[in-house]
C-alpha cells in the first residue's frame, strides 16, 4: 500500500500523482457504502499493480473540505478583488474573507485593475487597504498585463494548496491564464473546437505552479454562511478573536453584553465601524437563519 494524493478526478477516475505521473485509481465500492467519496487533493492510500487501473483504499483524515470546488486540504485562497468594474466592495470582501476563515482557508487578497483608478480613488482605496493590512491580511495589488505579477505571487503558492476565489468579472480567469499558462492553451482549443464557454467542460484538477497546487477551477461563494454557528462568527475576523479575550462575558457575541472590548474597541477606532457593521449583518443572518433539519 502506497500513499499519494488524488490531482484530478474525472468520469469516475481519480488521479494520484507518483513521482510526477498521475496514476489513473478507481475509488472502491467501500466507500460509496459509507456514503463518502474521495476528493482531490486527499492523501490516500492505493495499490496500483502497475498493469490495470489502481484502486483508493484509504482516505487519509482532511484538513479541510470544500464544496464549491469539491477540494480537500486546501491551504489558502487567491481572494480576487477588483479596484473597479466591478467596484472594489467591503460588504462583499468581509463576507468572502468570514466565510474563508470558517474553512480555515488562508486569504490572500489580489487586487487588480489598479490601472484603472485616477489619484483620487487610488488613495481612497489605499485606506482600505491599510486597513486590512493592519488586520494581518496579505494584499497584493495588481494591474492590466502586469509582468511582476507572477513574481509578486509565487512566494504565496510555494509548498501551499490554493484555490482562486472572488465575483464574476474581476479578474480570476486573467490571473488562471498568467499562472497557468498551458491551461489557456487548452482551454482555447476547446472552446474553439466545441463552440462553448471556456469552463463548461473542465473537470476539478489541482497542478503544480510555483512550487505549490493551485486549483483549475474558482470556487466559493461569498453565501456559504450555513456552515457557521453563531458563536463562531468572532473567529472568521482576526481583529474581533484577539480582542474579544477581554469581553467580561465567555461567548459574548458583541452586541448588548456589558463590558464588551470589541465594542470598546469599535468606539476607540481600534476597530474601523464598517467591519463591526458587517459582522452585525453577517450574525444576523446567521440568526434568522431557518434550522438545517
Ligand atoms: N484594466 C484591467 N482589466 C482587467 C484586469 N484584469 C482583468 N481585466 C479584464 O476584466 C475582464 C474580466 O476578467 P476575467 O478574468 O474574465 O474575470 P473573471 O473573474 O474570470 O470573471 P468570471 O469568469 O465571470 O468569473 C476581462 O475583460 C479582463 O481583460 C486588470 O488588472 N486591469
Ligand atoms: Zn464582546
Amino acid at each position: 500500500m502506497a500513499k499519494a494524493q488524488i490531482r484530478k478526478a474525472l468520469s469516475g477516475y481519480y488521479y494520484v500523482e507518483k513521482e510526477g505521473e498521475l496514476i489513473q485509481c478507481r475509488g472502491r465500492g467501500i466507500f460509496r457504502n459509507r456514503g463518502e467519496s474521495p476528493l482531490v487533493g486527499d492523501f490516500v492510500e492505493y495499490s496500483y499493480d502497475g498493469e490495470s487501473d489502481g484502486s483508493i483504499d484509504k482516505i487519509l483524515e482532511r484538513q479541510n473540505e470544500l464544496v464549491r470546488p469539491p477540494i480537500a486540504n486546501v491551504d489558502q485562497a487567491l481572494l480576487v478583488f477588483s479596484a473597479k468594474e466591478p467596484d472594489f466592495n467591503t460588504v462583499l470582501l468581509d463576507r468572502f474573507l468570514v466565510v474563508l476563515e470558517s474553512f480555515q482557508v488562508q486569504p490572500i487578497i489580489i487586487l487588480t485593475k489598479i490601472d484603472l483608478l485616477n489619484d483620487a480613488e487610488r488613495a481612497h482605496l489605499q485606506t482600505y487597504i491599510d486597513d486590512y493590512k493592519e488586520i494581518g491580511y496579505e494584499i497584493i495589488e495588481t494591474y492590466i498585463d502586469d509582468p511582476t505579477l507572477l513574481e509578486k505571487i509565487k512566494p504565496f503558492l510555494q509548498e501551499k494548496t490554493s484555490v482562486l476565489a472572488g465575483q464574476s468579472g474581476v479578474g480570476k480567469s486573467t490571473l488562471l491564464n498568467t499562472l497557468l499558462p498551458e491551461l489557456d492553451l487548452k482551454t482555447g482549443i476547446i472552446s474553439k473546437s466545441l463552440g462553448r464557454g471556456k469552463h463548461t467542460t473542465r473537470h476539478v484538477e489541482l497542478i503544480e505552479v510555483c512550487g505549490g497546487l493551485l486549483a483549475d477551477t474558482p470556487g466559493f461563494s461569498s453565501f456559504d454562511f450555513e456552515m457557521i454557528e453563531k458563536e463562531e462568527l468572532t473567529s472568521c475576523l482576526p481583529e474581533f478573536e484577539r480582542i474579544s479575550e477581554n469581553c467580561k462575558f465567555r461567548g459574548c457575541l458583541h452586541i448588548k453584553e456589558p463590558k464588551c472590548a470589541v465594542k470598546q474597541a469599535v468606539e476607540a477606532g481600534e476597530i474601523r465601524s464598517y467591519r463591526y457593521e458587517h459582522y452585525e449583518q453577517i450574525l444576523q443572518e446567521i440568526i434568522d437563519r431557518k434550522p438545517r433539519y
